[in-house]
């Protein structure tokens, strides 16, 4: 029996950091946003013992330290399980990039491998395995297009999708969200800006805490982002802890021409995205 699974990137549509935890983790407060553009698993359990994992398409390891890996791991380790799990992943999503998609990848091995196991484990028992493996991992288990992500990322709560087209772009480098998240200096605890979920977030503006961390050590972003509002993005704004930048569109021929201009402007990767989880509104 086979698993064929989409594991989407995310947007932090804001992202907010309030306070350091002891644990070395951050309080945070933010809006994740699913997007159109996937990296694609296939899943096989077998009478073998053990994980085997080939990865195609992208710079990321085979091996144990691969997140997809460690879920599979985890989960098995969990059921006590001795079977065999076989996963083909084929890498789309850029790489430590502010998009997730280590994160998406372990969430989709979760629900792929737990799904041909009978589904003995529920939706948040699975978030719960996968939370150590990375705070990304519970928003990408469930199955909100959008959600609001508090505590370290892993306390959820349901959010309208609001409509858009997203051109992300992601630069020729990549960034580890660990030093960003240590080079943040904190000296008290803020008390987050509130966004109203009836109203798209970009109307309020949007915001980034660590936007300014990650800004500093590539510059080159600040060009990226005056290109974004020259080309007719309604706002635009860094994802996670980057690099990826992207600008918010309301129409998609805007998009798409915005996205032209910026490739052949600067080098790296440009995505024109929509929202996961407005499939019902047009
Ligand atoms: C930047 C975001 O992607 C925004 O959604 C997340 O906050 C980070 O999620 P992630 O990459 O899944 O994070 P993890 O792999 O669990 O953590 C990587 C490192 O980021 C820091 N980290 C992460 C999440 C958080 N709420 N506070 C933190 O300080 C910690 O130093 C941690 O060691
Ligand atoms: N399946 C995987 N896909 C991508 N990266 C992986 C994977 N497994 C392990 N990694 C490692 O995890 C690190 C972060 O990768 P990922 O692409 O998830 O980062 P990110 O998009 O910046 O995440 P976030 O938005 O959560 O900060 C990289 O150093 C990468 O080598």
């Amino acid at each position: 029996m086979k698993e064929r699974l989409r594991a989407p990137a995310k947007i932090n549509l804001f992202l907010q950091v309030l306070e350091p935890l002891p644990s070395g983790y951050h309080e945070i407060y933010t809006l994740f946003q699913k997007v159109t553009l996937f990296d694609e698993l296939e899943i096989e359990l077998v009478d073998i013992p053990g994980i085997k994992l080939q990865v195609t398409g992208g710079e990321v390891p085979e091996g144990e330290t691969n997140l997809a890996f460690k879920a599979a791991k985890v989960l098995l380790d969990e059921l006590g399980s001795d079977q065999g799990v076989r996963i083909h992943l084929r890498k789309v999503i850029p790489v430590a990039a502010g998009l997730g998609g280590g994160s998406s990848d372990a969430a989709a091995v979760l629900k792929g491998v737990n799904k041909l196991l009978g589904a003995p484990l529920s939706q948040e028992e699975l978030a719960h395995l996968g939370r150590p493996l990375g705070a990304d991992i519970p928003f990408f288990v469930w199955s909100y297009g959008a959600a609001l992500g508090e505590g370290i990322g892993d306390i959820l709560t349901p959010w309208p999708v609001h409509k858009a087209f997203y051109v992300l772009f992601t630069p020729p480098y990549e960034v580890s969200t660990a030093t960003v998240y240590k080079k943040l200096r904190l000296t008290r605890r803020k008390e987050p800006f509130i966004y109203d979920p009836g109203q798209p977030p970009w109307l309020r503006g949007l915001v980034n805490d660590l936007e300014k961390v990650t800004l500093a050590l590539h510059p080159d972003l600040e060009e990226v982002k005056a290109a974004f509002i020259a080309f007719g993005a309604l706002a635009t704004l860094m994802s996670g802890s980057g690099p990826t930048v992207f600008g918010v569109f309301d129409q998609y021929q805007r998009a798409t021409q915005a996205a032209r201009a910026l490739a052949s402007r600067f080098s790296g990767r440009v995505h024109v995205v929509r929202p996961c989880g407005m499939e019902d509104k047009g």
